[in-house]
């Protein structure tokens, strides 16, 4: 991007991070808006004041003229005014800009939380471009809200500042006011340059920045602490976050001292032209041509642009960093769902009458690996169907697709004749009780970790109780400190479960779907001791009464309830049929299930 497109699409920003904060609150927004530029002008407004003050001695005390007592009272009155409005205001100023932070900073995560929620599908989140992308927004969505309007704040300060102070000056003198303006110029163009570069070495464009993240995540975080303990892990990471710190700090390193030069090359033509100011005004004073208020308002307003132009230059440059960021922010706003949506879709068939027909389905992931290849077949209503293949043989992916998380590359799914892309998606998903392998443990109440797969069930106590016994889970939760009620997982201080514990609850949130026709287990039982697994099968019956039920299993035994099997093989449909055809077959599940008979004595 060349600069100037590069400095328009940053007021761009600007413009639209501004429209955020006026939507968030426009009475505070205007409150400090005005207290930004009072305070702003008060320094300047100060230095007038003084200079008048000086006139007014200088005309009675030099001259010999009579004191202008009354003026003066007034003058020092008023620099007292303009010294108190700008000192008051500076708590009000800071409170204001904490309460809107906060609120700027909840309003940019929902902003965020919507977006993501618009996603009907997986695409954005198993996409490792975007979800990097993801990751980063809602990571620094925590300050960034509150660095923007605190820099956004001070540099508005001191640009008010500094024009007030360059126009006190060009009173003065207009020719000399812009030598000093042009001679600084260059500082803040090489603070914006810096600023740039460091984003392109920061996480969103930098390999080593990443790679440093990660290792220092997998010390710093439970998921890996058992694993980092038992291996000796720990100076292994520590290693590679620093040979990823070192190459991204010889790089950083580099650029900051080139930069360095070039700003202390754009601070010394900055010196030349204020002492080539300074000159010109003490040398117009001897002449006569300047009076001594007019030499103290120069000497004063030179010292307050020095250092209003030098907080300019930080927050201005600080404020670019978080433009950048938001540059990304509202871009990511704009992504659209890659899943066509019909909206109203077509009602779905209730109840289901002829089946689920996959019809030559193919399926790529984004990045472009394949993973279903023709797949056909139907699910009858009513029946039992177990999928069954070695690992990656596309099972999930099936199962992603069935539920429209993705659609087929190619090919389609047809309920009752109509395409599922045609069909309501929210009362798709509303009729399917899905459970994946990765089901999700909340930081919930046990009760609240149920109802999730129907929040109505929220006030309807009786129908959880319910479904916890189905799931053979009333003597875990019998057991919890607080039954229903207990707070689970780790991250609020909650009850932790075994992953065993955990997949009852999840089995509890199938048998809460009641009215679901469409039943999917993935693996419902893998974390399961062989009391808890037989129990489970013994109510699975009732479980799939009148639905169909699509059973993902790698434990065969459990196969032999199912009316029919189907075997996937790297992505292909190769057998069908029920256990006894397919022993008899001999085929990919029969070798199966010989290895795992082998293995732990099935029958
Ligand atoms: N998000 C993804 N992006 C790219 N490829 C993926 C993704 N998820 C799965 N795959 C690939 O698709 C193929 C099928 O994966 P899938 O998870 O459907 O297999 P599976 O039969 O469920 O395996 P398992 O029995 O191990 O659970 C695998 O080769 C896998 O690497």
């Amino acid at each position: 991007m060349t600069n100037i497109a590069g400095i328009v699409v940053r007021l761009q920003t600007l413009r639209q991070s501004l429209a955020v904060l006026w939507d968030t609150s426009a009475a505070e927004s205007t409150f400090l808006a005005a207290a930004l530029l009072l305070q702003g002008l008060s320094p300047a407004v100060g230095i007038w004041l003084i200079k008048q003050v000086v006139d007014a001695l200088s005309v009675a005390l030099v001259h010999g003229q009579p004191l202008d007592s009354a003026l003066l009272t007034r003058l020092i009155a008023l620099w007292i005014g303009a010294l108190a409005m700008e000192t008051l205001l500076q708590p009000w100023a800071e409170a204001l800009q904490g309460n809107l932070g906060e609120k700027l900073t909840a309003r940019m995560n929902v902003l965020l939380m919507r977006k993501a929620e618009q996603f009907p599908d997986l695409s954005r989140f198993e996409d490792t471009r975007y979800y990097d992308e993801l990751q980063i927004l809602q990571q620094q969505a925590a300050y960034r809200p509150l660095n923007l309007l605190l820099f956004a704040a001070n540099a508005a300060r001191g640009l008010v500042t500094l024009l007030a102070m360059l126009s006190l000056l060009a009173q003065a003198s207009l020719w000399l006011a812009l030598l000093i303006l042009v001679t600084a110029l260059p500082q803040i163009y090489l603070g914006y340059r810096l600023q740039q570069q460091v984003w392109n070495g920061t996480l969103w464009s930098s390999p080593e920045a990443r790679r440093m993240q990660y290792y220092s995540a997998l010390m710093l975080t439970d998921t890996w602490a058992k694993e980092v303990r038992l291996f000796s892990l720990g100076s292994f990471f520590i290693e590679r976050y620093l040979v990823a710190f070192r190459q991204l700090h010889r790089t950083m390193g580099g650029l900051r001292n080139r930069q360095a030069a070039w700003s202390a090359g754009a601070a010394l033509l900055s010196i030349v032209g204020n002492g080539l100011a300074f000159y010109t005004v003490v040398s117009l004073a001897i002449a006569g041509r300047f009076s001594l208020g007019s030499v103290l308002l120069f000497v004063q307003a030179l010292g307050g642009l020095q250092y209003s132009f030098s907080e300019l230059v930080h927050h201005s440059t600080m404020l670019y960093d978080c433009l950048l960021y938001l540059e990304r922010f509202f871009a990511f706003l704009q992504v659209q769902p890659t899943l066509p949506i019909r909206t109203p879709g077509r009602a779905i068939p209730s109840p289901i009458a002829q089946g689920i027909v996959f019809d030559c389905v193919d399926f790529c992931y984004p990045d472009g690996r394949q993973a279903l290849m023709g797949v056909s077949f139907t699910l009858r209503p009513g029946e039992l169907v177990a999928l069954v293949g070695e690992n990656g043989s596309g099972k999930t992916t099936l199962v992603k697709l069935l539920t429209r998380l993705y659609d087929p590359s190619r090919g389609s799914i047809h309920i009752d004749g109509e395409d599922l892309r045609d069909l309501d998606l929210e009362s798709w998903r509303s009729q399917v009780a899905t459970i994946f392998q990765d089901f999700g443990r909340y930081a919930l109440t046990a009760w609240e970790n149920i109802a999730l797969a129907d929040l109505s069930a929220l006030q309807q106590r009786g129908r959880i109780e319910q479904a916890v016994r189905r799931a053979g889970a009333d003597t875990l939760i019998d057991q919890l400190p607080q039954t229903l009620d207990t707070p689970l997982g780790k991250p609020f201080d909650g009850t932790e479960l075994s992953g065993g514990e955990w997949q009852k609850l999840a089995l509890a949130r199938a048998f809460l779907r009641e009215q679901a026709q469409l039943l999917i287990l993935d693996e419902p039982t893998a974390a399961l001791d062989p009391k808890s697994e037989f129990e489970i099968y013994q109510h699975f019956a009732e479980l799939v009464r009148g639905r169909t039920a699509l059973l993902v299993t790698h434990r065969l035994a459990s196969t032999r309830l199912a009316d029919r099997i189907l075997v996937l093989d790297r992505g292909a449909l190769v057998e069908e049929g029920n256990h006894e055809q397919l022993l008899q077959r001999g085929g990919k599940y029969a070798a199966l299930w010989q290895m795992q008979v082998a293995q732990y004595g099935l029958v």
